[in-house]
């Protein structure tokens, strides 16, 4: 995390993406109907005709998209007064596989919190986030909570405990906290809450780069 706050225009310190000074509210908006689309998608029972109707809507909208195009998909801006990654597959707001991990919330001994609501898209066994995804929740609330913590660093090593499925639809707290530093490797943990369970537990070291 850089201390660049909104209005500034200099790059971020580890990274060379633009930094704008705010998310375009369409950007926001076409992730956002594109979650919808994907979800719709996975529950819908239409006949095949209509498949194929929604289909060719899809390519229409593709091929809007594609008139003009960036060579760097990553921008950096703000929320809620923090750097976000724009096209962050886990918190990009402009990123519809994105669910978003949004709320960050830093207490007073600077351990992190954010939530997340997942839907069926999302399915690894029934009823429940798949595993990948739980984990990448993990890797992405470790490697927010160091880079709080004043050490951005890489994950070189997560361990993931599945206590329990991890609901999908239900709203789930990710919890994160830097817990120490040796050299370049530094460590963290995190866990998801769902319904007031714990259903995941992390284990992390990072590397400072
Ligand atoms: C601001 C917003 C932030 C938002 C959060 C974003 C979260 C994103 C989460 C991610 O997706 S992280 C991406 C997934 N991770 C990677 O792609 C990292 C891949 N690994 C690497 O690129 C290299 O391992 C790395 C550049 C990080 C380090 O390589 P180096 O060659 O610079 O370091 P080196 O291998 O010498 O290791 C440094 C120390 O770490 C230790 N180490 C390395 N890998 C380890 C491992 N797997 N387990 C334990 N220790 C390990 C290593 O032993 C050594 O310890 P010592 O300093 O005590 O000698």
């Amino acid at each position: 995390m850089t201390d660049e706050r909104p209005g500034t225009t200099s790059p971020p310190a580890a990274g060379h993406a633009p930094v704008l000074p705010a998310i375009p509210a369409e950007t926001t908006l076409l992730a956002a109907r594109i979650r919808e689309l994907v979800e719709a998608g996975v529950h819908t029972d239409v006949a095949a005709e209509d498949l194929r109707a929604a289909a060719e809507h899809v390519t229409a909208a593709t091929e809007l998209l594609r008139e003009r195009t960036r060579e760097e998909p990553l921008l950096l801006s703000y929320l809620d007064g923090n750097q976000v990654s724009v096209h962050n597959p886990v918190e990009g707001p402009g990123n519809p596989l994105a669910p978003p991990m949004v709320g960050l919330e830093i207490d007073e001994s600077g351990a992190t919190s954010s939530t997340a609501l997942l839907g069926a898209a999302y399915e690894g066994p029934p009823g429940r986030v798949h595993g990948g995804w739980v984990a990448s929740l993990l890797d992405h609330a470790v490697g927010r909570a160091v880079a709080v913590a004043g050490h951005p660093a890489m994950t070189v090593s997560l361990t993931v405990d599945y206590r329990r499925g991890t609901p999908h639809g239900v709203p789930l707290t990710i919890n994160a906290r830097f817990t120490g530093k040796e050299g370049r490797k530094v460590f963290a943990t995190g866990e998801i809450v769902a319904d007031g369970e714990t259903t995941a537990e992390a284990s992390a070291i990072l590397v400072t780069y």
